[in-house]
């Protein structure tokens, strides 16, 4: 057994510090970025997407979200009838095709390939530290030369410089922290976001790799606080849930004779839920390690990504960042004991 005994930092743990600045407005920064990736493809936008989950990882999302100029990663439980008319019909260079580790996962990919172009698949599983995976994401860069690949879960920087070596150009980062996950409860097992963040960042950037932060942020200022650490893109499920592109039932009530929308159910994809939904139960061995919550009805995404936009516009202006790229250079955190005052809720 053995301690690593430097504190490790969550969004909670810090604040950016302001600095002096020239910029005026908030409208003079630039919010979009542009990445070249090995694989050739350039593509630039607000690098944020909605996570490949059932409730946000909606084709209805990413119509949305790409009027934002931001990303989305499809779930993988579409049917390839129904990939194949999305990807045949919408622009979708903000769209990633995702897949797990099942071979039925990779006959879908080759299914829809042989109709549409798809240039930016997500490799998705929880555990991104098995040899298998390794293994995986080599396999399906072989299969996929000129694709943008992104493949995750790690949390560290050893795992971020295995998989960007084995063929993935963008890493996903977060092991525990999401809004519907349980695996820390479950398993004892996880990392402090921002720390993640971090080291995972400066790992990847020193072989030209990027990383994704996913999961953890509750408000638009964790958003802000995960660029300043060094993500290239932040991914978020429970913050895009409660939309009217998402999939699921909307919950109405009756209200003085009229029917209000008030909420939507939202899951982990490893939650008991998910699993009833897909394999029939969970299966003896293992247990499920998301849970599945009611949250709140809150209309149109388009408002909730004004307000994401919106903050981050304004943290740039604080730190004088003229660049979503020159974030990170111009961030100094401050570690804090409280950040927030509750008084009024929070
Ligand atoms: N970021 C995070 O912290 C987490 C994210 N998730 C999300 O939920 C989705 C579904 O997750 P889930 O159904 O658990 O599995 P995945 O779909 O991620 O992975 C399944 C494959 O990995 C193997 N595996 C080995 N060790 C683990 C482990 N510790 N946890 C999970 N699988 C393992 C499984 O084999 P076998 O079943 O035989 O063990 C199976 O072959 C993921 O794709 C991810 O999006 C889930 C948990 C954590
Ligand atoms: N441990 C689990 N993690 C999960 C599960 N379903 C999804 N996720 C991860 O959470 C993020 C989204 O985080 P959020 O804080 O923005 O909501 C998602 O991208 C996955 O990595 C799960 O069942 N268990
Ligand atoms: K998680």
């Amino acid at each position: 057994m053995r301690i690593e005994t430097d504190f490790k930092l969550d969004f909670k743990d810090v604040l950016i510090r302001p600095k002096r600045s020239t910029l005026g407005s908030r409208s003079e920064v630039d919010i979009n970025r542009t990445f070249r990736f090995r694989s050739g493809i350039d593509w630039t936008g607000f690098p944020l997407v909605a996570a490949n989950m059932d409730v946000t990882g909606s084709m209805g999302m990413a119509v949305a979200l790409s009027s934002f100029g931001a990303m989305t990663a499809l779930h993988k439980h579409y049917p390839v009838e129904k990939l194949i008319e999305f990807f045949g019909r919408e622009d979708t260079s903000n769209v990633f095709f995702s897949l797990g580790t099942t071979e039925s996962d990779r006959e879908k990919l080759a299914a829809v390939k042989q109709h549409a172009r798809i240039d930016k698949i997500c490799l998705d599983v929880a555990n991104g530290y098995t040899e298998k995976f390794v293994q995986l994401v080599s396999e399906i860069r072989d299969e996929n030369p000129e694709a943008v690949i992104m493949a995750g879960n790690v949390v560290t920087g050893d795992m971020t410089e295995a998989l960007i070596l084995a063929g993935a150009d963008i890493i996903k980062v977060g092991i525990g922290p999401g809004s519907v996950c349980t695996t820390r409860k479950m398993t004892g097992v996880g990392y402090p976001q921002l720390s993640a963040i971090i080291e995972c960042a400066d790992a990847a950037h020193g072989l030209k790799g990027y990383v994704c932060a996913d999961g953890g942020c509750t408000v638009p200022g964790d958003i802000a606080k995960a660029y300043g650490a060094g993500a290239d893109f932040v991914m978020l499920g429970g913050m895009l849930a409660g939309h009217d592109e998402c999939e699921g039932e909307i919950e109405y009530e009756e209200r003085d004779g009229e029917r209000v929308a008030v909420g939507m159910t939202f899951y982990g994809m490893s939650s008991d839920t998910a699993m009833q939904r897909y394999s029939g139960g969970v299966a003896g061995y293992r247990a499920s390690e998301g849970k599945t919550v009611r949250v709140p009805y809150r209309g149109p995404v388009t408002h909730t990504m004004q307000e994401i936009t919106g903050g981050v516009r304004s943290m740039m202006t604080y730190i004088g960042a003229m660049r979503l790229k020159e974030v990170p250079k111009r961030t100094s955190f401050v570690m804090v004991g409280a950040q927030l005052n509750n008084i009024f809720g929070s």
